[in-house]
């Protein structure tokens, strides 16, 4: 099976942390952190800060890594290194999801996270919340 490498950003404002819900594709309608796949020869985290800028449109830094969650999709293997973040500078211009929340960390089972994704909240439960 083919592995595809993401990269994604937990983002975190005060208590709370950025949810985004996919658009489009096969997970459309599912929640998930925003992010997105490795371009070669790039690092997870410069993957990360790019992805960001381009969906979201604001500049991030980032704080530490946190979790890389490991899922076998029917057709891919998703490794998926995921890092807390901030917003350093800009304002959120999202045109690629249908929706976005910021959860608060008491209440971050509040939307339905797509599979890969559970074992990172469970994560940043574990160690933020
Ligand atoms: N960005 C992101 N992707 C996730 C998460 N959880 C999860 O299973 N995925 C999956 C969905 C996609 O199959 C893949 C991410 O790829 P992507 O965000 O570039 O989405 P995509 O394949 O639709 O992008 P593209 O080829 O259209 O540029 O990882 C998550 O929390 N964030």
């Amino acid at each position: 099976m083919k592995t595809i490498h993401v990269a994604a950003a937990i983002i975190l404002d005060g208590n709370k942390i950025l949810a985004c819900q996919r658009g489009y594709g096969e997970f459309k309608g599912g929640w998930e952190f925003p992010g997105g796949k490795l371009e070669p020869n790039e690092t997870a985290e410069q993957a990360c800060i790019r992805e960001i800028k381009e969906e979201l449109s604001v500049d991030i830094e980032v704080a530490r890594h946190l979790y890389t969650a490991e899922h076998d999709y029917d057709t891919f293997h998703l490794s998926m290194d995921c890092f807390v973040c901030s917003i350093v500078a800009g304002t959120i211009v999202d045109t690629e999801h249908e929706d976005m929340k910021w959860l608060p960390l008491d209440n971050l089972w509040s939307v339905d996270w797509l599979p890969a994704d559970i074992k990172v909240v469970e994560a940043i439960e574990a160690s933020l919340a």
